[in-house]
């Protein structure tokens, strides 16, 4: 039988499967982070379980780190709290770390595959939604629940229910100024936040093969808005050369049967999906969210839509809403709207082509007198390599801040956050009400499209802006 490379690692990884029960699933990875994994800890301390396979485990603190002056204490005691908490639960049980001093941390979907920790084929869990950004690496990973996360610890296995599949193809070419990101607004614009939902979402065509490893877990990171549950990406010489060497990458007489295997992952001609979705790379302009959902996205050529454009009652009202809450006005430029603040990172953005693209976008120009830019690389490593290229000096120079790495303003959990009705453009993936703080008006964008928008003060379309 044909399959799709999604069936292929179902299949490999079917541990049980009960006539009339769910599905039982071997997990090979299991990524961790301090706001999901303390209950999960408590609750093998109390049934007196040890941990089944520390060497599954790798773990990070990324989202309640502070940006600036690490050196000192943290001042929110819950923040203080789920940190320690963390270390103690992995000095506990042995397990790998980065705590937030070590060289290598950062966010979770940003470190776990700068260290080989993914190869293609693999089952792997996170009590994080994002995690289905690993599927860039032809790997199955999704984000799981807290409960999940004591199962997967005790057991290695997790009861999941097997997805319907959805092909997205992007065929063609990108323009010059359109980037993975856009790639995946314009693909929940079309399909809506639940168009995904039930699926795993397998993106294919000559414009994903184009894209860099970075640019394919941008989009993986997305499959997740667009209610997928998980994002795949079949691996080629990018996916392989990017492995390659890294620290928990398969060495010597391994690399060559690792390779073997995982070229024979993707999805075999002919094979069948429930769904088929079709772009054409050429047509994707930068894109810019309008409202307070990641589908309520348009090309930034645009202009704001009105509630009348829509036919469906829910979305209609939805943009009402939306609209109000932003506080923009139907019919007007989106190059009209002013931002207060950009936000440039995430594990949506946070690795080294976006620093290299804000750099570009940057280089001999300065940051708006009204605008606070605010750079939060993925990881120290991210931020190592920026430094070396001498990144931080031009973005400095331009009037940026230069941060120390973590989710930051992604969520604001960690004191980075906009005010009450300050309005950002921003890297991240979710822009929801209060997302960035209380109030706070969240557009997503590219790197290059927020830097633009943090030298004009408002966005442009980057395609024919000097
Ligand atoms: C805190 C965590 C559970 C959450 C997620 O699951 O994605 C966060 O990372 C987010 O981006 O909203
Ligand atoms: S960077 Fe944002 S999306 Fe990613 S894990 Fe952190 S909070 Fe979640």
């Amino acid at each position: 039988m044909k399959k799709t490379m999604y069936e292929k690692i179902w299949d490999s990884h079917l541990v049980h499967e009960p006539e009339n029960g769910t599905p039982i699933l071997y997990i090979d990875r299991h990524l961790m982070h301090e706001v999901t994994s303390p209950q999960a800890f408590e609750g093998l301390k109390i049934q007196q379980r040890p941990v089944r396979n520390k060497h599954s485990i790798l773990a990070t603190m990324d989202h309640c780190v502070p940006t600036v002056d690490r050196h000192l204490p943290i001042k929110d005691p819950i923040a203080a709290k789920q940190i320690k908490t963390m270390a103690d639960n992995c000095d506990e049980h042995d397990l790998l770390i980065y705590d937030m001093n070590n060289v290598n941390n950062g966010v979770i979907h940003i470190v776990v595959p700068e260290h080989g920790f993914i190869h293609p084929g693999m089952t792997a869990v996170c009590g994080d939604s994002h995690t289905a950004t690993h599927g860039a690496f032809g790997a199955l990973a999704f984000g799981i629940g807290t409960s999940e996360v004591e199962h997967v610890m005790a057991t290695q296995t997790l009861q999941q229910k097997k997805s319907k599949t959805m092909l997205v193809s992007v065929e063609g070419k990108l323009s010059k100024f359109s980037t993975a990101k856009d790639i995946a607004l314009a693909v929940i614009g079309k399909i809506g936040t639940a168009g995904g939902t039930g699926h795993v979402i397998e993106f294919a065509g000559s414009a994903i093969r184009e894209l860099s490893m970075e640019g394919r877990m941008t989009l993986c990171n997305m499959a997740i808005e667009g209610g997928a549950r998980a994002g795949l990406i079949a691996p080629d010489k990018t996916t392989f050369d990017y492995i390659e060497g890294k620290e928990f990458a398969p060495k010597g007489d391994h690399w060559a049967a690792a390779l073997a295997y995982w070229k024979s992952l993707p999805t075999d001609d002919g094979a069948v999906f429930d769904t088929i979705v079709e772009l054409a790379a050429e047509d994707i302009a930068p894109q810019v969210t309008w409202g307070t959902s990641p589908e309520q996205v348009s090309p930034v050529t645009a202009n704001i839509p009105s509630p009348a454009d829509f036919d469906d009652v829910i979305k209609s009202s939805a943009c009402k809403g939306a609209l109000s809450y932003m506080g923009i006005t139907a019919g007007a430029p989106i190059t009209d709207i002013k931002v207060d603040l950009v936000f440039v990172g995430s594990c949506t953005n946070g690795r080294i082509e976006d620093f290299r693209a804000i750099a570009e976008m940057t280089k001999g120009k300065k940051v708006s007198a009204a605008v606070q830019a605010i750079a939060v690389p993925g990881s120290y490593l991210v931020k190592e390599q920026a430094e070396e290229e001498g990144l931080d000096k031009i973005l400095m120079d331009a009037g940026w801040e230069w941060r120390e790495p973590g989710c930051s303003m992604c969520l604001a959990m960690n004191g980075d956050q906009l005010s009450e009705g300050q309005r950002s453009a921003s890297t991240s993936n979710r822009n929801f009400e209060g997302r960035q703080g209380k109030g706070g008006r969240t557009h997503l964008v590219s790197p290059a499209m927020a830097a633009a928008a943090a030298i004009e003060g408002h966005f442009v379309d980057i395609r024919n802006w000097a």
